[in-house]
């Protein structure tokens, strides 16, 4: 098992990643909370394969609920919030009770959401189960959706422990890998070239990491992420970094419907136009058409949806949280490893959208 410390300005938690780690570490990490109660929120699919190992765990010792929320995107929605709040509520949740998030992305912040909120912010621990929940999982951003934009109702609320049991990982369709991978593309771009070169010479097919590898990527993306949360919890300046690939890939999962395209595929997509742009902007000088070819590969999308519009496109990403003063804020790259934002007028990236569309379909 491997050990990581997370540090922010609002405190430190540990990070655990290792194999059938579940049981030991989260009583180690429960001990230290003392909960009055527990309110697992597991995704549906999880709480199927896995629900009853953890129940085993806590209910022995802790009085311990469960509440299941149907899996996908869609989910992480004003409903399934609300519902979590009132079952809270009815079972008498107290300011002492720990929330336990059990599942990928869409439960973490979810459930995270729930446990920041409900009678001003209660505990909650992180037991991530997709690759992807190796960035969800860290860094303490929490949110729902709106149908106008994604996350736009959350809060900054950090888990009292992550604990990764890659044990998990082993029943994820290959899909969800792909989606978590392009998170990890995403740390080794904006943080770390070496990692980012092994990741480029190592990973072709996703189907068969071993867990050395998977280890590796989880640690090194987990890594890059946590430099960045140390030095700017709330997203003041550099944390905007960690957006990378994400002001046009949420316009597209926004525009499509939640759930119709994976996150990470929507990333994916943003981040070729994003080094396709800093290619103009910063003449970066990353081989652009053999990254798209890695990322086609690997079973990404690697052009927008032809149904959606540059114009549609364009009026998400005016809402997006980093535009301001009616700008559109890209993170682009000078180089692997130096991130930078940059503001653009809306006409003026409309333009240069509709001119990589057309370049790419050549
Ligand atoms: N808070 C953050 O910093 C942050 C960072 C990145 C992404 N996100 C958010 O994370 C979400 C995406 O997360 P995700 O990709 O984990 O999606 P997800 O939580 O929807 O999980 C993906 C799918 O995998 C299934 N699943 C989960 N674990 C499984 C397992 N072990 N075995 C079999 N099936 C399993 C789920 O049922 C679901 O259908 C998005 O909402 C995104 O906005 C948040
Ligand atoms: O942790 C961050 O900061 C990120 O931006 C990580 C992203 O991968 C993640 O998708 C995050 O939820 C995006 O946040 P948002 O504020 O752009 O909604
Ligand atoms: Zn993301």
């Amino acid at each position: 098992m491997k050990n990581l410390l997370i540090e922010t300005a609002s405190g430190s938690y540990p990070v655990s990643v290792g194999r059938n780690i579940i049981e030991t570490e989260l009583i180690k990490q429960v001990k230290v909370i003392k909960p009055s109660s527990i309110l697992i929120i597991a995704d549906a699919a999880v709480q199927s394969l896995y629900g009853e190992r953890l129940l085993n765990a806590m209910s022995h010792s802790y009085k311990t609920e469960v509440f299941v929320v149907p899996s996908g995107e869609e989910n992480k929605s004003f409903q399934s919030f609300y519902d979590i709040q009132t079952l809270a509520l009815k079972l008498g949740l107290d300011r002492k009770s720990l929330i336990l998030a059990f599942g990928g992305g869409v439960i973490g912040d979810l459930a995270g959401f729930a446990a920041a909120t409900y009678m001003r912010g209660i505990p909650f621990i992180q037991l991530p189960t997709t690759l992807l929940a190796h960035d969800s999982a860290v860094g303490g951003k929490v949110a729902i959706n709106h149908p106008e934009g994604k996350n736009m109702i959350g809060a900054f609320h950090q888990p009292r422990a992550v604990i990764y049991d890659l044990a998990f990982l082993s029943t994820l369709p290959v899909h969800e890998l792909r989606s978590g991978f392009a998170e990890v593309i995403k740390h080794g771009l904006i943080g770390n070239a070496d990692f980012y070169h092994w990741l480029t010479s190592e990973i072709s097919v996703l189907d068969d990491l071993d867990d050395e590898k998977l280890q590796h990527m989880i640690l090194e993306g987990i890594r890059v992420k946590a430099a960045v949360v140390k030095e700017d919890e709330k997203e003041t300046g550099v944390r905007a970094h960690l957006n990378f690939g994400h002001t046009l890939g949420h316009a597209i999962e926004a525009s499509e419907g939640y759930g119709k395209i994976s996150h990470g595929d929507g990333v994916a997509i943003g981040m070729l136009f994003a080094i396709w742009l800093s290619g103009k902007i910063h003449s970066l000088s990353l081989p652009y058409e053999k990254i798209k070819n890695w990322f086609k590969e690997l079973g990404f999308p690697v052009e927008v949806p032809e149904n959606l519009s540059a114009d549609a496109l364009i009026s998400r990403m005016l809402k997006d949280k980093k535009s301001h003063s009616g700008t559109i804020t890209m993170v682009l790259l000078k180089t692997i490893g130096a991130p930078e934002t940059s503001s653009f007028e809306r006409d003026q990236l409309r333009s240069l959208l509709e001119t990589w569309r057309q370049e790419g379909s050549v």
